[in-house]
């Protein structure tokens, strides 16, 4: 048996079954086996998905089964005859067992005479008598008339299956050509599956990189959604503040209008509040000038007499102050008596009475505060750029220290002295001149300025005021100075206090608290937020009661005298 060499083992069956039914190739005969050129060493069955899938060709006519062409593949057993014991010789065996072309099985040929047979006509030989000669011819020759009968049905049936073979042959021809035609169809098939098989995976690859590229899309897709979202929540969050922002426009537009408006009433407002401001400029002025020359008429130099109390060490020497009155109805008055003894202390006279007058007399129980009243108008006409002088004068002991500073150490706030009090009120009063539109500023040093508190709100004007402070027993002594230095000059009116710009410049002046405490060789000065109204009195050199002032500034002076006699 041969086989196509490039035909799959699948398909060998097939040509098994082809070649069986082939008859023998008479000798001579080249027989070339079917060749399928196009079948390849690694084709493969046609699979049944192919053949029936939608894609095939519907044209491609399909193999007829073998099986149910050719039902038996095993060649049939030969024909024996039941009563001989080998084959008869000249019996053709069955050449076809195709259904469609069924064997044919001739009828067995009679048996020979003396086999099992031709029992019969032995039978009926026998029956003759074996010298019934002519019978055994007669029944001879019947026999041969029926072989020959046979044998011409015989060869009819021989005939008949050359045609048959032939008419095989043609169809195996026909299957033959039609199985190269379906070989080479089934290679282009195949080719064109292995092709649609490559196209396929390529489309799967596609796929899976559409799909990929799908839930890249997706992704993307919902990011962008995210991202809509997002951005619609944000427009309709900036949509919310613009109408906010509208809004507070509209409403900003109404406010500048009424700002304008305020504006507007504003202007009206100044221009009223500068025609009142000069009103009261001039109002304050007048009042100014009417308080000075009230000042001017209770005098310019007033001189107040305090008697302090008596000392516990002196209550005990003396027995209260008999000698002084203080007419109750006279507040100017103090009347000193004493007894006009004679030498001998025979005459009984009446008491010597001394009379004064000054413009306040306070009994030793008048307060400090009750002192001030009188004075506080004086550092009022400071203000107002007026120079003025407050001293204290007296005798050692006689309450000056007291009257102008305050108890020593310091002691309840009612109890502080005209010192701190006039410092108090200054600067009280400067906050209160700022209040009404009036500067108060420090003025120059070391040139003359104009007096007074002309500065007004706008102007550009620097009052100055200076607060000349002596502490008790400095006046008199005049300030500790070295020994080589200058003697200080007697001042005259208008005359800046001699060595106070070189005092300045040499060193720095002693600060005190706003109750001015005792400072470098007596000398005070006062400061309060940068404003100095220090002392510059450190040479003033004040001797006696020849005080001088130095014109062009407000100045303050305070301090006490003391005299080494006593009254
Ligand atoms: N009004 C008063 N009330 C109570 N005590 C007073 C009063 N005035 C003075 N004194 C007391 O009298 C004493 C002497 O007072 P002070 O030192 O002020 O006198 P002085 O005139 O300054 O003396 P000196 O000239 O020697 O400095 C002090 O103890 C003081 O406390």
């Amino acid at each position: 048996m041969s086989l196509c060499p490039q035909m799959a083992p699948g398909r060998q069956h097939q040509c098994q079954l082809l070649k069986s039914v082939r008859p023998e190739t008479p000798p001579g005969v080249p027989r070339t086996p079917p060749q399928c050129p196009q079948d390849s060493p690694s084709m493969s069955p046609v699979p049944k998905s192919i053949s029936g899938a939608p894609g095939s060709p519907p044209d491609v006519p399909r193999l007829p089964s073998d099986t149910a062409k050719f039902p038996s593949v095993s060649p049939r057993p030969p024909f024996t005859c039941p009563q001989c014991p080998q084959d008869p010789p000249n019996v053709p065996k069955p050449l076809l067992m195709s259904p469609c072309c069924p064997p044919r099985v001739p009828n067995p040929p009679p048996c020979p005479p003396g086999s099992a047979t031709s029992t019969a006509g032995a039978k009926g030989a026998s029956k003759r008598p074996p010298w019934d000669l002519r019978g055994q011819v007669r029944d001879l020759q019947e026999a041969l008339e029926q072989g020959r009968e046979r044998l011409q049905v015989l060869e009819r049936e021989k005939q008949e299956q050359s045609q048959r073979l032939q008419q095989l042959q043609r169809e195996l021809g026909e299957r033959e050509s039609q199985e190269s035609s379906l070989c080479a169809r089934v290679s282009s098939l195949e080719v064109e599956v292995a092709q649609v098989r490559e196209k396929l995976e390529q489309s799967q690859n596609k796929v899976k990189a559409l799909e990929a590229e799908e839930q890249r899309l997706k992704a993307e897709e919902q990011r962008l959604k995210a991202e809509e979202e997002q951005r619609r929540q944000e427009r309709d969050e900036a949509w919310g503040r613009a109408q906010a922002l509208l809004q507070q426009l509209e409403n900003a537009e109404e406010q500048l209008q009424e700002l304008q408006a305020l504006r507007e009433l504003e202007a009206s407002q100044r221009s009223l509040l500068a025609q009142r401001e000069e009103h009261i400029h001039l109002l304050e002025m007048e009042r100014r000038r009417l308080h000075n020359d009230i000042q001017e008429l209770r005098g310019n130099i007033r001189v107040f007499c305090r008697v302090r109390p008596l000392l516990p060490e002196e209550r005990e020497r003396q027995r209260g102050m008999p000698h002084l009155h203080f007419p109750s109805q006279d507040t100017r008055s103090l009347v000193l008596t004493r007894p006009d003894d004679s030498q001998l202390g025979r005459e009984r006279r009446a008491e010597l009475r001394y009379d004064f007058s000054f413009d306040r007399v306070f009994p030793p129980a008048a307060s400090q505060e009750e002192i001030f009243q009188e004075i506080q108008l004086l550092v009022q006409s400071a203000l107002d750029g007026y120079p003025v002088c407050i001293f204290a004068y007296g005798q050692t002991g006689s309450g000056k220290t007291f009257t102008m500073e305050g108890p020593s150490p310091a002691g309840a706030p009612e109890s502080r002295g005209m010192i701190p009090r006039a410092v108090r009120h200054l600067f009280r009063g400067a906050r209160d001149l700022a209040a009404k539109g009036w500067q108060v500023a420090p003025g120059p040093r070391g040139r003359r300025a104009r007096a007074g508190w002309e500065g007004r709100a706008g102007t550009a004007t620097a009052p100055s005021v200076r607060l000349l402070c002596q502490l008790p027993g400095d006046l008199q002594r005049g300030p500790a100075r070295p020994a080589a230095g200058p003697r200080p000059a007697r001042l005259r009116a208008g005359d800046p206090p001699p060595g106070a710009r070189q005092r300045r410049a040499a060193r720095p002046q002693p600060h005190l608290g706003a109750r001015g405490e005792r400072g470098a060789g007596g000398h005070v000065g006062f400061r309060n937020s940068g404003e100095n109204l220090g002392i510059s009195g450190g040479n003033l050199g004040i001797s006696g009661v020849n005080l001088g002032v130095w014109e062009g500034f407000a100045v303050i002076l305070c301090g006490n005298l003391g005299v080494s006699e006593r009254l």
